[in-house]
């Protein structure tokens, strides 16, 4: 852990950035930088110790920022920088009445996660884990072939008459590049339920650039309520940010309403899924499969979850954004506007903690 000259302006770095990023703060010589060492979270009695008198904290979304840290820090707390584009770890009215800014990092994950929400629709639907499982255990051999055994609802529509109708709860930028990335799959109709604070005006003038962009393969674009989003998605991709206002809206009601077939993808936030109710909604075939890279709770999620006994759930450790380049991106955004954020100068991403 450097530490040199107890009168500079300190930040607080809770992971280690890596070779190429981490240089960007270590080699200035107007802070000192504090670093957690070990790749996992952070130890809060660590943080909360080595967080006072920061003027700058560096974190992932496993680092819970709530009033108890923010008081540890004390008042020459600036900003608060996130290497995430979600923020549901963070207390943001705690933030917003501190004056303390708040960075995160939008846009250049945006490929990485929808590459992975694909994916995860694909392994879902063709019975990745469940059939894998059958490979990984020695079981191929006493597998005899029959036609249909093990198959599964296609994703793409090309060769097969049925069209499919992509649904996504929460519909920004990710949702946008799943769509894109579905259109050459043979989607048609698209259904969306999103910020219900976002106005009719942008939403109308988004939808029918979205139209254009993907025309003529994109036929139909709504809004729609949860009900309808529930009973009429082939695939759901949920890509909803998280947060209080989220919490399990897809739950034992909402699952019960969705199509035998249908494929559930949730690469937004855990807590938006209910993990019991959709575990019985695997395990009474309400619905095909799900493919899931977050898990209310995670990382606790043991070998005795409920989700892990469903062989049609292909679970991922929260990897959306794990690739090399989008984690470089994403490392040397969190920098950028924590630099930015100390020395009062604009951020390349920040959210407006007083508008959220
Ligand atoms: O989940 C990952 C992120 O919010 O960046």
């Amino acid at each position: 852990m450097p530490s040199s000259g107890a009168s500079k302006p300190k930040v607080v770095v809770c992971r280690d950035l890596g070779p190429d990023v981490m240089p960007l703060l270590t080699k200035r010589d107007d802070i000192e930088v504090v670093l957690w060492t070990e790749d996992r979270v952070s130890d809060r009695q660590w943080l909360l110790e080595n967080v006072k008198g920061a003027v700058g904290i560096v974190i992932v979304f496993s680092e819970l920022v709530d009033a108890e840290l923010l008081d540890a820090a004390g008042p020459n707390l600036k900003v608060v920088s996130t290497m995430s584009v979600g923020y549901e770890h963070i207390h943001v009215p705690e933030l917003a009445k501190r004056n303390i800014r708040l960075g995160y990092t939008p846009d250049v994950l945006t490929d990485a996660v929808a590459d992975i929400s694909v994916m995860l629709a694909l392994m879902a639907g063709r019975n990745a884990n469940e059939t894998m499982g059958i490979v990984r255990e020695g079981l191929w051999p006493k597998f005899i072939w029959a036609p249909f055994a093990l198959c599964g609802p296609q994703l793409s529509t090309s060769g097969v008459s049925a069209s499919r109708t992509v649904g996504f709860l929460g519909f920004g930028r990710i949702s946008h590049a799943t769509l894109a990335r579905l259109i050459p799959f043979g989607v048609t109709d698209c259904i969306y339920s999103s910020n219900p604070n976002s106005s009719t005006s942008y939403k109308k003038e988004r939808d029918e650039k979205l139209l254009s962009q993907h025309q003529p393969q994109l036929k139909s674009l709504r809004a729609v309520d949860l009900d309808t989003l529930g009973r009429e998605s082939d695939v759901l991709f949920i890509l909803a940010p998280g947060g209080p206002k989220t919490r399990h809206l897809v739950n034992e009601d909402f699952l019960r309403k969705m199509k035998k077939h249908s494929v559930l993808v949730n690469a937004g936030r855990g807590t938006v899924v209910d993990s019991d109710a959709l575990a019985k909604a695997l395990r009474e075939k309400w619905i095909w499969g799900a493919g899931i890279d977050v898990v209310e709770g995670e990382p606790n999620v043991g070998k005795d979850h409920p989700l892990l006994k469903e062989p049609r759930c292909n679970i991922l450790p929260h990897i959306g954004s794990a690739s090399f380049e989008t984690r470089l991106a994403m490392a040397t955004l969190a920098v950028d506007n924590c630099l930015a954020g100390i020395t009062e100068q604009e951020m390349p991403a920040e959210l407006d903690v007083k508008a959220l």
